[in-house]
């Protein structure tokens, strides 16, 4: 049976400032979902949040990039963007950057991560969703999972994996792409993927050509043309079977790194893996949190979630996120804390060197 998974997301408004979401607010989505499943546009939908965004995980068979299914989703925002406003909730609306619906939800605010698969016979699918972060945020546990041996096990002594996937990576920057084939291109992959901020993994698939991760890859501020948030970006991923097992999934987020975002999407921070319940970046407005939602697929109804980072073997890795939180926080308004200029989502660069300019004098040699 094909079967459609799509994730659709937006941050309608935050509460407190960008910190979570209001239950109000995910209640009317739940409204608006239940009402799209009674009319059998979608087989199954479960919502829920992470931090300040709303996240809308859905399953039919209208393929990807479908304009009845991406309108009900914009719809969908919209309307919780009048509960944020009626609450007066914080920054209601945010990632809503156009008047009216156009086809396709992308390129409007929201972040899409969509996959037609094959269901199989038993088909477990891990849905991340991260706050206070950008798209690149995926790279690192991305390439673990699917092209590091001592992440990834299977790829050395499971037949199925052996030969390795296929990567392709986004330029965010100049909106081009490019397929690598692992193992026999990883540096030439880490050249690029090393660099999360303009080269973004968009999927992953098998060397025959099946899809096994999928995420959203966007540049929202390059879309505004202003700062409106970090992409606080999904992903979603197959696993088992030719896939790496839910503990090889899972497992590069038990080594805590570095991402771009936290205060005002101009810091780099450790990504913390949470449970749903814990997606509140209060600290500094971080530190950026990434959950997991576990799934099994059942003719497209999403049995589940189980909150995957929920599990204990996760507390070490958000105390060590904890302590980088604090070694970072140290450095203050200092780089390696703060991006580098030209990453830096809001910058105050351009005003005083303009008042200032007079005041620069030529270097004598
Ligand atoms: O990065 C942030 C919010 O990102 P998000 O909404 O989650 O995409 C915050 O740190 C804000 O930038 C910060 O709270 C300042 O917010 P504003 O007052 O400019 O809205
Ligand atoms: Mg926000
Ligand atoms: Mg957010
Ligand atoms: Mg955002």
């Amino acid at each position: 049976m094909k079967v459609t998974l799509s994730v659709i997301k937006a941050d309608i408004g935050g509460f407190v400032g960008h910190s979570d979401s209001h239950p109000q607010c995910l209640a009317r989505a739940e409204k608006h979902l239940a009402e799209a499943k009674k009319k059998g546009m979608l087989i199954d939908y479960h919502i829920t949040k992470c931090g300040d965004d709303l996240q809308l995980i859905m399953t039919h068979q209208k393929g990807i990039n479908n304009k009845v299914i991406h309108e009900m989703a914009w719809d969908t925002f919209v309307s919780c963007t009048e509960v944020a406003k009626e609450l007066k909730l914080y920054g209601a609306g945010q990632d809503l950057l156009c008047d009216a619906f156009s086809g396709n939800v992308k390129g409007m605010g929201p972040g899409v991560a969509e996959m037609e698969i094959d269901e199989r016979p038993s088909e477990p699918i891990i849905i991340f969703m991260a706050d206070k972060t950008s798209s690149g945020a995926w790279n690192l546990p991305l390439y673990k999972m699917f092209a590091d041996p001592f992440n990834t096990i299977g790829l050395v002594i499971a037949e199925n994996m052996h030969d390795g996937f296929s990567f392709e990576v986004h330029d965010v920057k100049e909106s081009k792409g490019i397929t690598f084939n692992t193992p026999e291109e990883i540096y030439d992959l880490l050249v690029f993927i090393g660099a999360p901020s303009r080269f973004a993994i968009k999927s992953v698939s098998t060397r025959k050509g099946e899809i096994a991760a999928v995420s959203s890859t966007q540049k929202l501020a390059l879309l505004a043309g202003r700062y409106v948030g970090k992409d606080d970006p999904v992903c979603i991923v197959r696993a088992q079977g030719a896939f790496p097992a839910v503990g090889e999934i899972l497992e590069p987020f038990t080594q805590p790194y570095l991402v771009e975002g936290w205060m005002r999407g101009s810091h780099n921070g450790p990504i913390m893996p949470v449970s749903v319940e814990d997606s509140t970046p209060t600290r500094f407005d971080g530190p950026p949190r990434v959950t997991a939602l576990g799934f099994q697929l059942s003719n497209g109804m999403l049995i589940g979630p189980r909150d995957m980072f929920k599990d204990k073997s996760f507390d070490n890795a958000r105390q060590k996120s904890l302590d980088m939180a604090d070694m970072m926080r140290s450095h203050g308004p200092f780089e390696p804390h703060r991006l580098p200029l030209e990453e830096m989502e809001y910058t105050t660069m351009p005003q005083v060197s303009k008042k200032l300019a007079g005041r620069f004098k030529p270097l004598k040699d």
